[in-house]
């Protein structure tokens, strides 16, 4: 079956968008993996279908990473189906569905997009983790880095604050961490450094796909995390090796993420 894709990305965290809204997909894990290949295939750092709105949505989005795993949470995805649908239809709000929950955009009057993540969850079985700890602190260390915290943003995530994120290599670390036994789910692996009350670097292993440019949720959670270790206020820029993003966690305990949305190319793929 040949269907139209469109590739996306935010601050280079890169997807293939596909329109299942019509009709079923035929997608299989292995399929997902074979398109993700950057060589023989289109290559992503998720791949997202549009499904049929849910009631009270404007569609449900399905997130696979290239290993051909599901993600409950994907900021930069949401903020690229956001623009795509605010293009379709003229309008400056809609709200997306994923597995973990509703998640409402808007466009902002400087070409931004924002969107609210929700609130983070903070309690150990919420990230999930495999048994009961502090998520403020978790007694988990390999080489340089030691005692991330942790929270889910509809994903699981763990940060671990260094004092200067040069030092230390995230890809070498990265693997081991995301499978780690503390994380039953695996987990997206953030390495933080904190510039200022409001300003962190943040380069983040993701959970399926490795290190990527930037990870909307790892900057969320990264941002919830600093918060509550009171590193930082509960506003901050994120710089990811893609770009930056604002973060800002309200007092009401939801996470608004606002940064850029990016058509790369349109093409046609045979699922
Ligand atoms: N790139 C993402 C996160 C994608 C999902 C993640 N790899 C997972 O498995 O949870 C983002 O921008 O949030």
């Amino acid at each position: 079956m040949l269907i139209p894709f469109r590739k996306m990305h935010g601050l280079g965290n890169d997807f293939v968008v596909l329109d299942g809204r019509e009709q079923p997909l035929p997608l299989t894990p292995a399929r997902i993996v074979a398109i993700g290949d950057r060589r023989r295939g289109v290559g992503f750092d998720q791949l997202v279908v549009l499904e049929p709105a849910p009631e009270g949505s404007d569609v449900f989005m399905r997130i696979a990473n290239p290993d051909g795993s599901e993600a409950g949470a994907c900021g930069n995805a949401t903020r690229c189906v956001a623009s795509l649908l605010m293009a379709e239809s003229g309008q400056e709000h809609v709200t997306i569905r994923t597995i973990s929950g509703a998640l409402p955009a808007k466009a902002l009057p400087d070409g931004l997009i924002q969107v609210d993540m929700g609130p983070p969850r903070l309690g150990w079985r919420d990230v999930p983790l495999a048994r009961e700890a502090d998520t403020l602190r978790l007694p988990l260390s390999l080489g340089p880095v030691s005692g991330p915290a942790a929270c889910s943003m509809g994903n699981p995530h763990a940060t671990f604050f260094v004092k200067d994120l040069a030092a230390i290599d995230p890809a070498a670390l990265g693997p081991a961490l995301e499978h780690d036994p503390w994380f039953p789910e695996r987990a997206n692996i953030g390495f933080a450094q904190v510039l200022a009350p409001d300003r962190l670097r943040l380069v983040v292993w993701e959970r399926g796909a490795g290190l990527t440019l930037a990870c909307g949720s790892g900057a969320c959670a990264t941002l919830v995390n600093a918060a509550r270790r009171g590193l930082t206020g509960r506003e901050a820029t994120v710089s990811l090796p893609g770009g930056d993003l604002r973060i800002a966690w309200r007092e009401d305990g939801h996470v608004l993420m606002t940064g850029p949305a990016e058509t790369a190319y349109r093409g046609e793929i045979e699922i």
